[in-house]
């Protein structure tokens, strides 16, 4: 803020901690001339004169108020109107008013009652910002760095008013953020008025009870931290209990619902409905400490843009597990919440895909517990015992979460909503939406057939033969999981074989699921039982490797517990064609999934025409193999893949983009590509890649890094949490050299 913006003549009237740290943030910033200031308490007012924050005060605060400006009111909410009263005789035809109290709506009325309804120049204010400390000798010129300001305009607030008064907190580091008056009265009465009651309202029951003695010498812990805040000024908050009555009473009615729900389930015995109360609100609170940490108040647009520094690294070496499969996860969480019964997962994927799947299976009141170090449990509720979610399911990047879900959610009795990403809301959703409205599903979507999508409840579904018109699981998937609901038989068939894990799953719960050549067909009317699933490692996450020591000379790695399901393999078959020396060891079967180690050793890779038919079964490890191309001796040629158009990115034209930066010849098609290797005697160039908010595409330049001769800049790579946590330390501890910058930014 530059201090070219100047107030001539502030008044402050309440000198505590609120108002004075504006001030004093003001002046030791240099925009402010001469304050003014008032305190019911004369001690007050002499302290924050020899502090060097006010330059006059006076016991009569018509003398503070003449020829100021600005005039800040930060008195306890009760006592506004009386001030109002006061000053109205004295205050000039300009000057500006505002406040810092925590309820709007009874200010808002104060002015109104004093000054008329023609009174435009008092902004209503409320800093987000406060400690438990107070008083003048508390003020802090930083308090409003980087912290909210909620400012709530009305229709007739003037608006070079509003203009000073947001200047007056920018300049002092705040955040301004606009609400109308009802709402933020509704939420403050949530986020902050009801647990301070609540805080209050258990000390006072303690402090009564006859063995209190014994309570206050154990207080440390919880009692400690819940009750924090029960020392704040009592005066303020009977103010603001009283000034914001009707939405605190609303938000209490609420909790006390909520508490005789606990209590009931705690009498009953009824440890999964407890389990179920205490995983949300751990999870919440997770959610939100993360939140905290950052801001007072935070921003929701605000995101981490994270960037790789990736310089060239060393032959990789050691035998690691790469993170549980992702696919196989979803579908633990669908399948598991529909059983009956409780269903143990172990090697489940912590990322933020399978996280967004299981958050919402806990909206649709399925008990969670976990994941602790890959391990779920997940009370089941049967095929019919999903309730509905408080608000629309957020699925963040995932089209897995979405298409699948779409099919399970025309099955219910209630509607729900769906939403994503910028990355998510960009792909074709039409696709689900059509097979589903054949079976009589009530389906909308966004503009040509985007999300959100909405999914309405209640309707009779029936059993259809679907063709799919794509190679794709997510589709087959969803109409076989709306087929668990649909009258009588649903079968597709698939033009070509795709991963094949929800088959496999149903009947690992004991469904019947008839498979014939490329004809998948279930009935409605049988059960999920519950079962114990042990995630393999995810193919795809291992690709990244596989490709990473195939291109580096010197490098041999042995990669445990890969899921090698036949529907997923096509990245090890591409890759062997193409000349690679992996073996496959230790073949097993694990819960009805094929697993084995993989051991890697670095080979001279020769281009090829990827054979068509490998496609679906290499879907998601395209970006990783088009950097094994590159570095090939020769052509290589992908042809019928144009599903890579509409990935997380158009993963076709972000991988053809990326190696033209690095130097590399490749050209797109329109389903597929055509790279010229550089072979053994070549590298990549350094560069600075876009990864289009794409996880697959981050991680395939991060690994090309290996045979790069300059640094490869890799830009957006926070969706790699998407489904590979840890990459970057498992890759630095592989041979990887690869530094994380990582900044907040508005999104
Ligand atoms: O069913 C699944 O779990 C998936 C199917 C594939 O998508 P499509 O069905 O769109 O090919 C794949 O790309 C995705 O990562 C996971
Ligand atoms: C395409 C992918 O996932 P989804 O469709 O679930 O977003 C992927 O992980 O590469």
């Amino acid at each position: 803020m530059s201090s070219e913006f100047r107030i001539e003549r502030i008044a402050v009237i309440g000198l505590g901690l609120i108002g004075c740290s504006w001030v004093k943030g003001l002046r030791a910033r240099g925009h402010v001339g001469f304050v003014s200031g008032y305190d019911r308490n004369l001690e007050s007012m002499t302290l924050a004169q020899e502090a060097g924050l006010i330059d006059f005060f006076s016991e009569d605060i018509t003398d503070v108020v003449a020829d100021a400006d600005l005039i800040i009111i930060s008195v306890p909410i009760m006592a506004v109107r009386g001030v109002l009263e006061s000053i109205l005789a004295s205050i000039s035809s300009t000057a500006v008013l505002t406040d810092v109290g925590s309820v709007k709506g009874s200010v808002a009325a104060d002015v109104k009652a004093v000054f008329g309804d023609g009174f435009t120049r008092f902004v209503l204010g409320h800093p987000i910002a406060g400690s438990e400390r107070s008083g003048v000798l508390a003020a802090d010129e930083n308090l409003y760095v980087h912290h909210k300001v909620i400012i709530t305009p009305e229709a007739h607030t003037d608006s070079k008013a509003l203009k000073l008064v947001r200047q007056a907190w920018r300049a002092v580091g705040a955040d301004i953020e606009d609400m109308a008056v009802e709402h933020h009265d509704e939420v403050l009465a949530a986020t902050s008025h009801l647990p301070h009651l609540l805080a209050y309202s258990l000390v006072d029951t303690l402090a009564n009870s006859h063995e209190n003695k014994e309570i206050f010498n154990y207080a440390a812990g919880g009692f400690r931290d819940f009750t924090r805040i029960a020392a704040s000024s009592p005066v303020m908050w009977r103010d603001i209990f009283s000034a914001n009555r009707e939405q605190i009473l609303k938000t209490l009615d609420l909790f006390e619902h909520d508490l005789k729900f606990l209590r009931a389930a705690i009498e009953l015995g009824d440890t999964t409905t407890v389990m179920g109360v205490l995983t949300r609100a751990k999870v919440a609170r997770d959610h939100f400490s993360k939140i905290l940490a950052r801001r007072a108040y935070v921003d929701p647009m605000k995101t981490a843009s994270v960037t790789y520094i990736a310089t060239p690294g060393q032959a990789l070496s050691g035998s690691f597990r790469v993170p549980g499969d992702k696919s196989i996860s979803h579908r633990s969480i669908m399948l598991g919440s529909l059983a009956n019964g409780t269903t143990e997962v172990s090697g489940f994927l912590e990322g933020e895909d399978s996280l967004a799947t299981l958050q919402a299976f806990r909206d649709m009141g399925v008990v969670i517990e976990g994941p602790h170090r890959g391990r779920v449990t997940i009370h089941g509720v049967g095929l019919h015992g999903l309730q509905t979610p408080p608000n629309a399911l957020y699925l963040g990047n995932s089209g897995t979460s979405m298409r699948l879900l779409a099919g399970l959610m025309a099955g219910q009795v209630f509607d729900v909503e769906m939403s994503g990403d910028e990355s998510l809301s960009k792909r074709p959703m039409g696709r689900v939406a059509d097979p589903l409205r054949l079976m009589g599903a009530a389906v909308e979507t966004a503009e040509a057939g985007r999300p959100p999508i909405k999914v309405m409840g209640g309707s009779k579904l029936k059993g259809i033969h679907y063709d799919l018109p794509m190679a794709s699981a997510q589709v087959k998937s969803c109409v076989l999981l709306a087929g668990l609901y649909a009258e009588g038989e649903t079968s597709v068939t698939e033009p070509a074989p795709t991963r094949d894990h929800t088959e496999r799953m149903l009947k690992g719960f004991g469904y019947d699921v008839q498979v014939d050549g490329n004809k998948v067909t279930l009935k409605s009317g049988g059960e999920l039982t519950a079962t114990s699933i042990d995630v393999p490692a995810d193919i795809s996450s291992a690709a990244f490797y596989m490709v990473g020591a195939s291109i580096m000379p010197g490098s041999d790695i042995t990669l445990q517990h890969v899921g090698i399901n036949p529907t997923r393999i096509g990245v090890i078959n591409i890759l062997r064609a193409m000349g690679g020396n992996i073996e496959v060891l230790n073949e097993r079967e694990v819960g009805g999934e094929p697993v084995a180690d993989i051991r890697i050793r670095s080979a001279q890779l020769k281009g090829i025409h990827i054979p068509e038919d490998q496609v679906p079964l290499a879907i998601d490890e395209f970006p990783a193999i088009f950097i094994a191309a590159a570095c090939a001796e020769g052509e290589t040629v992908l042809t019928g893949a144009e599903e890579l158009r509409v990935k997380e990115s158009d993963r076709i034209q972000a991988m053809v983009d990326g190696l033209v930066t690095l130097g590399v010849d490749a050209k797109g098609t329109h389903d597929g590509a055509i790279i010229q290797g550089f072979g053994a005697a070549g590298s990549f160039g350094g560069g600075e890649i876009e990864s289009q908010h794409d996880h697959r595409i981050a991680m395939s330049f991060a690994m090309a890094s290996l045979r790069g001769s300059d640094p490869i800049i890799v830009r957006d790579c926070a969706n790699v949490a998407t489904s590979f946590p840890g990459f970057v330390e498992l890759a630095n501890a592989a041979g990887l050299a690869l530094k994380v910058n990582e900044e907040s930014v508005d999104a």
